[in-house]
């Protein structure tokens, strides 16, 4: 602890000044301790409760009213997974195409996982879903980087179009784990924190086994990039 140091370092000029440098290092060790960073996008239909969902996951609350989003919004929640702690970066990106249009570059480049959104009283948002993950495969991204499929809005009960079953198929012809949830019952707040933690356990866990690939081939460490370059299919640990 570099306070402790500190503060024992009355004795000598010499004795201060060399402990006073440790505190100085320790602090920048403490800065510089990196923590990983997972960036994770949301896309979806404009109105689907992408906003709503990010607030619920990095802010614990529903927010009491939304703006389309224009652009991107960023939010950070840094979670602990198996001791480690992980910056979960969510990208809240906008699903009118007028507010995104010079913004989908960034949104894809070197993302780390996706979750796309339907609303499931709305069909047309689930329907559109094959057009965003065309987008989503059109820009590169990896088939390794790990995507879920979200219906939100569950608590409108007696308003759903867009049955489980059509829904659970649909996840699997692509791949994808199906979560069903709400972004406005408090009781769901639970199962919106698995969405993300599901996908940050995969990430953590795809990125060790890539480390231990790194560890017997030393000469290549700087090329890889994770994940598009993983080489190793992995399932969540948690
Ligand atoms: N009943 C209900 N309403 C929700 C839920 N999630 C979001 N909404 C409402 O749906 C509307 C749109 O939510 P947003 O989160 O702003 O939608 P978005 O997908 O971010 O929309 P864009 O930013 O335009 O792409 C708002 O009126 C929210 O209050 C939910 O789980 N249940
Ligand atoms: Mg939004």
């Amino acid at each position: 602890m570099p306070h402790r140091a500190a503060a024992t370092a009355s004795s000598s000029d010499t004795a201060g000044a060399s402990l006073a440098s440790l505190e100085l290092d320790s602090a920048a060790m403490e800065h510089y301790v990196q923590v990983r960073i997972f960036k994770i996008i949301v896309i979806g239909d404009s109105n689907v409760g992408k906003t709503c969902l990010t607030f619920r996951f990095c802010g614990g609350t529903f927010p009491d009213k939304t703006e389309a989003t224009i652009g991107v919004d960023f939010k950070e929640k840094t979670v602990d997974i198996e001791g480690e702690k992980i910056k979960v970066q969510v990208w809240d990106t906008a699903g009118q195409e007028r507010f995104r249009k010079s913004m989908v570059e960034h949104y894809y480049r070197n993302v780390h996982a996706v979750v796309f959104v339907y609303d499931v009283t709305k069909m047309t948002s689930f329907i559109n879903l094959k057009m965003w993950i065309q987008e989503c495969n059109g820009h590169a991204v990896s088939p390794l980087v790990p995507r879920v499929l979200v219906g939100n809005k569950c608590d409108l009960r007696g308003q759903i179009q867009v049955p489980s079953s059509l829904a659970l198929k649909f996840a699997d012809a692509h791949n994808m784990l199906l979560f069903e949830t709400s972004a406005k019952d408090p009781k769901e707040s639970q199962n919106v924190e698995s969405i993300f933690m599901s996908l940050a356990c995969r990430l953590k866990a795809q990125k060790s086994l890539l480390y231990r690939d790194l560890e017997k081939q030393p000469g290549k460490v700087q090329k890889l990039e994770f994940p598009q370059d993983a080489n190793s299919k992995t399932s969540c640990p948690c």
